[in-house]
């Protein structure tokens, strides 16, 4: 079980104020949406929790802070799937899942029963079984953002944040992968997942986080957050959303007149 809390949190990169008087709390047992438009701080915010830029402000992991914990540490309490990343060495995909297990390895050790069970178990989830034995660099974009997926799941860490996970994976993909972080959180995990697609953000999430202009704009659930005013003032764009559904579904039906 991993607890978060943001307290006053600020990031500068360069000479650029990224994010600025971010407070939040992140309980076990819930998927956090975090949404907002381009440049917005979302990824920013997601590397902060992991202590990957340097912060303002404090963040802490069950009382710790991030940047206070040994690497590996981190790594098996937090299993981050980045935005979007490339692969440089051509390696199988079970190789590449089988990075996940790292934090758990003693140095120079091979992977054990329990890394096998792991790996085969984070494989049979992201789909990407048939793919065992493809070179990772060969991959479709949706086959590698699975394959990457499961590296991340293999870690079995109690929390887990994905950023952009749904990028480049077709409908089918994507309705597993939200339902996969959905039962993450139900048995326990934290699970913090960077959106774009407010459908499933609104289907899916317990909890959307509304980050503009690195700012909070809004914090609540799905159904709270996703108003057409909020909309219009954080994406400029107008929209419908009917809550009279089991989940509220957001169309967006074009861009809001300046
Ligand atoms: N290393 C850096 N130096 C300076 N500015 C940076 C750096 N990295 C990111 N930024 C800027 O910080 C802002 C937030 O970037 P971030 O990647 O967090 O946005 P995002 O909300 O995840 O966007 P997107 O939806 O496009 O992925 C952007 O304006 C970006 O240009």
């Amino acid at each position: 079980m991993v607890m978060l809390t943001l307290s006053d949190v600020g990031v500068t990169l360069g000479r650029r104020r990224v994010l600025s008087g971010i407070d939040a709390q992140f309980a076990p047992g819930s998927l956090i949406g975090i949404v907002g438009p381009n440049g917005a701080g979302k990824s920013t915010l997601a590397r902060a929790m992991l202590a990957l830029v340097p912060t303002e402000g404090r963040i802490e992991i069950d009382g710790v802070a991030p940047a206070a914990l040994p690497r590996r540490e981190l790594a098996k309490r937090i299993a981050y799937l980045p935005q979007g990343q490339s692969l440089h060495w051509p390696l199988t995909v079970e190789r590449l899942v089988e990075l996940g297990r790292l934090p758990h390895l003693a140095p120079m050790s091979h992977v054990a029963a329990t890394d096998r069970h792991a790996i085969e178990r984070a494989m049979a989830r992201a789909d990407v079984l048939d793919l065992r034995h493809r070179d990772a660099t060969e991959l479709s974009g949706g086959e590698r953002a699975r394959a990457l997926l499961a590296r991340a799941l293999a870690v079995e860490a109690p929390a887990l944040i994905a950023d952009e996970p749904l990028a480049s994976l077709d409908p089918g993909h994507q309705i597993d992968v939200m339902e996969l972080l959905h039962a993450e959180a139900s048995a326990g995990a934290l699970v913090i997942a960077v959106l774009h697609d407010l459908t499933m953000a609104a289907r899916y999430c317990d909890r959307l986080l509304v980050v503009d202009a690195g700012r909070i704009a809004a914090d609540g659930p799905p159904a709270a957050v996703l108003t057409p005013a909020l909309l219009r003032t954080v994406y400029g764009v107008e929209a419908s959303v009917e809550t009279g559904g089991v989940w509220p579904a957001v169309t967006i039906l074009g861009r809001a007149p300046d």
